[in-house]
């Protein structure tokens, strides 16, 4: 098949910064997903080489970025430490590879082997089984003619050579902060794909979090013990929150020879195996360290969706549906469910647009008021009178600083350092109360707080296979060599590196479509005056720039590195 490119020759460095403002090209990718019709190439990671040939088409530069501006926007602030281990490829037109430390970044003329999967009868008569070296995704799909080709990540998958052996391995598996549906599964995957694909058959679990690094015994893992674990629902590991000692893990990874650590958490985790993998960097150990993010909340930046969310949508369903049989049971009646969610609303969001029988879904990201004009009283008034009954759902991190308001009480943190939330579900369900009392009205309020039912349930089906593809890709990340947090973007697994996935926090914006798609299928109201509506956006388009500047900062360090290495 027969890909069209549009592109410039290549060009010098100075020159195109020179040529910058007049010159602008964009390519579309090869056909990367059928690798049959290029050779597969199989050199060193780092080695840059843009595998497609071309013709070449001139059209305007105006959107281009300033590759100049790019490389001078220093005054930015990343994290020196951060800055040394990022690692940019710039490629034609505005292409930029956000790439993950590789093993050899830091051990020269490593041995390679061929993978195992090559001669394994299930894996073998796979056409073109393996990826394609230079296969990366892009982070943003959408484009105009005129964009460049923008941000990329490594794909994941199977590479042609590894840099382990399968009988030298030894990889630990460690479970991190809240519970999640799917955890089970992946550890599963993660000790049954080691053994199955790569013959690898020294795993040990850690127990109870980051502190069974230096606290517990390692407990062997075989695809006979994990066998069942997928139809239960929490982590057969144990799970924590604080007890992250970089120092002491570290020690204990060194003297155990444990040489692939596989950790699945949140964004705190991630945190920590960022400053594991530094750790071990320091120190020139050959251990590769893979994230594998979770998050009820689906509030991890980057990656499409985290797995568990998808059940955790759907067992709220529950919750909301008993909300509505009492609530439309009874005379005035309210059901008010309290769902999870910190920082970010996506599982209100969602289990609210999935259901259609709620009037109204708080969020933390959608600030609401109580009285007056526009506020939420005045809509419970309306609603019941309309339909004289109405359910609510709402996030448990909505609304802290209005109760912090009524009930002044100090911050208190949990082990991780994570804030500790007021019951927003409990306060709103008085003030209701009180509101109709002083109305004079009669009604009755039901208040469910599934919190912790709907995420000790076991993954649904389809989240249990994108556990194992995460297990999957995970393992083959960290047999070839490299250090990442695994995720899929724009529906591509891709191997993302630590600082992409820690700097910032998925939040849903109330300035996107998806809201305003719930807000008109509740009716209820925004809670916005036209100034806030507008702060939201100005404070989006500043949350974007501070990307693009980190983004020009972070590749301002990489060509420094670069040239003075
Ligand atoms: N900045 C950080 N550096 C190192 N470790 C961290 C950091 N933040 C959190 N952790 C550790 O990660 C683990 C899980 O963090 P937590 O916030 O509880 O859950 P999650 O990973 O799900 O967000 C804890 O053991 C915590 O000590
Ligand atoms: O009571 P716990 O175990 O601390 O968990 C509650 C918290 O876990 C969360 O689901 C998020 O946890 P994670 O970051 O570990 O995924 C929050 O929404 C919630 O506040
Ligand atoms: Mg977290």
């Amino acid at each position: 098949m027969a890909s069209s490119h549009i592109i410039l020759p290549k060009e010098e460095e100075a020159e195109a910064e020179a040529e910058a403002e007049t010159r602008l090209g964009t390519v579309v990718e090869a056909d990367h997903d059928s690798p049959a019709q290029l050779p597969l190439q199989d050199h060193a990671p780092g080695k840059a080489a843009l595998p497609f040939s071309a013709t070449c088409v001139r059209i305007s530069r105006d959107s281009y970025p300033n590759l100049r501006a790019l490389r001078n926007a220093s005054a930015l602030n990343l994290h020196d430490d951060d800055a040394a281990f990022v690692k940019l490829e710039e490629g034609d037109y505005g292409y930029v590879l956000d790439d993950v430390p590789h093993l050899t970044d830091y051990i020269p003329d490593l041995p390679t082997y061929p993978n195992p999967l090559q001669d394994h009868p299930a894996y073998s008569t796979v056409k073109q089984y393996f990826v394609n070296a230079d296969d990366t995704v892009p982070e943003k799909v959408v484009v105009q003619k005129n964009s460049p080709r923008g941000v990329h990540f490594r794909r994941a998958g199977p590479r042609q050579r590894v840099y382990f052996e399968s009988e030298e391995v030894k990889a630990c598996i460690v479970t991190c902060g809240g519970l999640c549906p799917g955890l089970n599964t992946v550890i599963r995957e993660l000790v049954c794909g080691l053994s199955h694909m790569y013959n690898v058959n020294n795993v040990f679990g850690i127990q109870n979090g980051y502190k069974g690094f230096y606290s517990s015994n390692y407990l062997p893992m075989t695809p006979k013990s994990v066998n069942d674990i997928h139809k239960r629902g929490g982590t057969v590991l144990g799970t924590s929150r604080g007890g992250h000692d970089t120092k002491k893990i570290v020690d204990n990874i060194q003297d155990r020879g444990i040489n692939q650590v596989y950790i699945i958490g949140g964004d705190g985790t991630q945190k920590g195996a960022y400053e594991i993998y530094k750790e071990i960097r320091r120190r020139g150990l050959q251990v590769a360290v893979a994230g594998i993010p979770k998050t009820i909340d689906n509030d991890i930046a980057v990656i499409d969706k985290s797995f568990g969310f998808d059940t955790a949508v759907e067992e709220a369903q529950r919750a909301i549906n008993a909300a509505h049989v009492e609530a439309s049971s009874a005379e005035n009646g309210i059901g008010l469910v309290k769902l999870m969610g910190r920082y970010s609303g996506f599982i209100a969001m969602y289990a609210t647009l999935a259901s259609r029988d709620v009037d109204c879904c708080l969020i933390p990201e959608s600030p609401f008021y109580l009285e007056g004009e526009g506020g939420l009283f005045e809509y419970v008034d309306r609603r019941l009178k309309e339909n004289n009954h109405m359910v609510i759902v709402v996030a448990e991190g909505a609304g802290q600083d209005l109760i912090a308001q009524s009930i002044p009480i100090a911050d208190q943190q949990d082990a991780s350092g994570n804030k500790l939330l007021l019951d927003v579900g409990l306060w709103l369900t008085h003030k209701i109360k009180d509101y109709c009392k002083s109305k004079k009205m009669e009604m009755t309020i039901k208040y469910i707080d599934p919190t912790y039912m709907i995420r000790a349930i076991p993954s649904n089906a389809s989240d249990n296979v994108y556990c194992t593809l995460l297990a999957h890709s995970a393992i083959h990340g960290a047999m070839a060599g490299y250090s990442f947090t695994v995720g899929m973007v724009n529906g591509r697994h891709s191997y993302i590196p630590f600082h992409r996935v820690t700097s910032t926090r998925n939040k849903v914006r109330i300035t996107d479509r998806m809201w305003a798609r719930l807000l008109s299928s509740t009716n209820q109201p925004s809670f916005l005056s036209k100034e806030d509506i507008d702060a939201a956006r100005e404070a989006d388009k500043a949350a974007n720039n501070r990307k693009n500047g980190e983004n020009a900062k972070k590749q301002h360090a990489s060509v420094l590195a670069k040239g003075e290495k």
